[in-house]
């Protein structure tokens, strides 16, 4: 087994990086600098030389406000590469795990989404996501499409980070408390994807069943406003904060930005359990190990 990673500057790409290094499997980094991931020249050679078995795609355009005003760039990256990376994974026969968002659904629905569920996005950067999905679809047979969800972790930006600054710089925060969702840590989606690479190279790949789409995502839905509360209670607990901001819950419609974000994203891992025998990801547990010890 010899897996190619996509994106391993990015916030799951340094998670996938530790886990590949900790679990001894043979593997390629590329970041943005090492290979654009439309750049098909580079990565034909590069796949051929190492002889890789699967690429994981951890790169992405994830600037979700930014995406607004910069659609082509978003396309190009969540469309364009996606499309890139399926067509050599059809031509060197490999698997393509690639990772995909909750931003694809439109929020209406008030059960948790399977992977069935019409996708409707309701911004740029999901309908590129989906438009991305698609791509993927149409031009690889051996895929897994990972949607997950508001990911935190200890490595690039995420919300988590974003809240200890402002708690640092503020008395007093306004976080939405209509947006639902599933925290997921970056590192059990970097687990989940080496798991998965790893149940299809010992099935020589073969189980065509085993391909398609699936949802991993946190194992507890709550708002940002839930989120940022948990954050607070967690850093003060451990000492990371030595004071925590008042946290007040505010509409949708009390932070203007210029994205849309779906109301209630909350994803069923139900079929990802069945299939792979993976857990949704603990998020409590995981956001407590991330105070402890690595901020
Ligand atoms: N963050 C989140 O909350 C969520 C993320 N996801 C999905 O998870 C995946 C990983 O996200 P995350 O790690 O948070 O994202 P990051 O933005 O942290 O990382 C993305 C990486 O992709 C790289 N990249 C951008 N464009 C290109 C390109 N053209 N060629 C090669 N590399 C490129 C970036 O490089 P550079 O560092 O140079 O910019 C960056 O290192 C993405 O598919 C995202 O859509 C899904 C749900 C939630
Ligand atoms: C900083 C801040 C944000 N918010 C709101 C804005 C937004 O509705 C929500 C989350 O803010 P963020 O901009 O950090 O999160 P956002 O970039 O929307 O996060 C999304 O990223 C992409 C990549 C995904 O795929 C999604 O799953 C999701 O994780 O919290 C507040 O209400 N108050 C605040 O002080």
């Amino acid at each position: 087994m010899h897996l190619l990673v996509t994106g391993a500057n990015g916030q799951l790409g340094q998670c996938l990086a530790d886990q590949l290094v900790a679990q001894v499997i043979p593997h390629t980094l590329l970041s943005r600098q090492d290979a654009d991931i439309n750049d098909t020249v580079v990565l034909e050679r590069i796949i051929a030389d190492k002889a890789v078995t699967a690429i994981i795609n951890a790169a992405a355009y994830t600037a979700v406000d930014k995406a607004e005003s910069e659609p082509e760039l978003a396309q190009r990256v969540n469309v364009d590469g996606p499309a890139a990376l399926a067509k050599l994974s059809a031509r060197f026969d490999i698997p393509l795990l690639h990772v995909s968002t909750d931003y694809v659904f439109d929020g209406n629905q008030q059960r948790p989404y399977v992977e069935t569920d019409a996708a409707v996005p309701v911004g740029v950067y999901g309908q590129t996501k989906l438009d991305g999905e698609l791509a993927i679809q149409r031009h690889a047979t051996k895929y897994i499409i990972l949607r997950t969800a508001w990911v935190f972790g200890e490595y690039g930006n995420n919300f988590l980070k974003t809240m200890l600054r402002l708690g640092k710089e503020r008395d007093t925060l306004g976080v939405v408390a209509d947006q639902i969702g599933c925290p997921t840590y970056a590192g059990d989606i970097a687990k989940a994807l080496i798991t998965i690479a790893r149940q299809l190279h010992d099935g020589d790949g073969e189980d065509n069943a085993k391909y398609g789409v699936y949802h991993y995502v946190g194992d507890e839905a709550v708002s940002w406003h839930g989120f940022a509360v948990a954050i607070f209670a967690e850093a003060n607990r451990m000492g990371v904060l030595a004071k925590v901001p008042i946290v007040n819950a505010i509409t949708t419609e009390a932070y203007p930005a210029p994205a849309k974000r779906p109301g209630v994203s909350v994803l069923s891992t139900a079929k990802i359990t069945e299939d792979y025998g993976l857990g949704a990801s603990k998020w409590r547990v995981a956001l407590l190990c991330i105070l402890v010890s690595c901020l």
